[in-house]
C-alpha cells in the first residue's frame, strides 16, 4: 500500500479553516489557483457542520482535498485524504495518542485506510493555540529536533513530520535539517508565510508548504506563495 501516493509530489497547499468565512470569489481564487491541494483543518470552533459545509464548497472544483481530523466531531466523509496529527513534542499523552485511540475506537471500522494518513506533529511556535491546547514543548535546538526526526522517520516510520509554526514564520534551519534527516518521511512546513519571498524560502527548505492564515487576511498575497513554491526545485 503505497500512502505517499496522493501528497507525495504536494510542494504547495492551502490550508482552510472551517470556523473562518471565505466567501465564493475567495474560494475560486484559492482552488483554482494551481495550488497542489487543499486542506481542511483548524485547531479550535471546528464542527460537522462547517466542515461539511466547505468541503461541499471545495468539492465543485478539481483540487485535491483533505480534512486534517483535529476532533472526533469533524470526521466527515467524503474526502480525498484524511490526515490524522500525532504531537510527538508533548508529555500529555492525551494529544500524542490519547484522544486519536478514541476516535479510532468509535470510527475505525468505517475509516478508508488507503486514504489516511499519520502526521508526526512538532508545535514549534509556543504562542499559537496549538501549543496552548496541547502544552507542546516548543522551544527546541538542533539536537533536540534531530532526536524527533529519528522517533518520527526512523522509529515511528511516519509518513510525514510537520513543521507547524502556526502564526509565525519558522527557523528555516530547523526545517532544512529536518528534511534532510529524513528518510521517508515527507517534511511539511507551515507557519507564518505570508508573501512570496517567505514561500520560496520554506519551499527552498522543506518537502511541502503550507499557506494558511494569510488567506483570510490578503488573498493576492496567499495567491502569490504558489507560483514562489513552483519556482524553487526539491530533491525529495
Ligand atoms: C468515514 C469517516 C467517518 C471518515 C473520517 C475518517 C477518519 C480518518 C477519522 C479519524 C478518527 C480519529 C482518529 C479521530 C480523532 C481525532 C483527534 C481528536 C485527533 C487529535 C488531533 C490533535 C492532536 C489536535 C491538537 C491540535 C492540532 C495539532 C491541530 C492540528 C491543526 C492545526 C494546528 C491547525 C492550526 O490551527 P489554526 O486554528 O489555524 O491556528 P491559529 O489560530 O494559530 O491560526
Ligand atoms: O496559518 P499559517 O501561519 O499560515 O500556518 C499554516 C498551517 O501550518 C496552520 O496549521
Ligand atoms: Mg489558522
Amino acid at each position: 500500500m503505497e500512502l505517499q501516493a496522493i501528497y507525495g509530489n504536494w510542494r504547495h497547499v492551502f490550508k482552510l479553516d472551517p470556523d473562518r468565512e471565505i466567501s465564493d470569489e475567495q474560494l475560486d481564487a484559492i482552488c483554482m489557483s494551481g495550488t497542489d491541494a487543499v486542506i481542511v483543518g483548524g485547531s479550535t470552533g471546528v464542527t460537522f457542520d462547517n466542515t461539511v459545509d466547505l468541503m461541499s464548497r471545495i468539492r465543485r472544483y478539481e483540487v485535491p482535498c483533505a480534512l486534517e481530523v483535529s476532533s472526533e466531531e469533524a470526521a466527515v466523509p467524503g474526502f480525498d485524504h484524511y490526515f490524522v496529527p500525532l504531537v510527538l513534542n508533548t508529555d500529555r499523552t492525551e494529544w500524542m495518542t490519547g484522544r486519536q485511540i478514541d476516535g479510532l475506537r468509535k470510527f475505525g471500522a468505517f475509516i478508508p485506510w488507503e486514504d489516511t494518513s499519520a502526521e508526526g506533529y512538532l508545535i514549534l511556535n509556543a504562542e499559537a493555540e496549538a501549543a496552548k491546547l496541547t502544552g507542546a514543548r516548543s522551544a527546541m535546538d538542533a539536537e533536540t529536533l534531530t532526536a524527533h526526526v529519528y522517533m518520527a522517520d526512523r522509529l515511528m516510520r511516519l509518513p510525514i513530520i510537520y513543521m507547524e509554526y502556526s502564526g509565525k514564520f519558522g527557523d528555516m534551519e530547523l526545517v532544512r535539517r529536518a528534511a534532510r534527516l529524513a528518510s521517508g518521511a515527507r517534511v511539511f512546513y507551515g507557519g507564518g508565510i505570508d508573501n512570496a519571498d517567505k514561500a520560496r524560502q520554506a519551499a527552498e527548505a522543506a518537502h511541502t508548504v503550507i499557506v494558511g492564515n494569510i488567506i483570510y487576511e490578503d488573498l493576492e498575497a496567499a495567491l502569490s506563495t504558489v507560483a514562489a513554491v513552483a519556482e524553487v526545485a526539491f530533491g525529495r
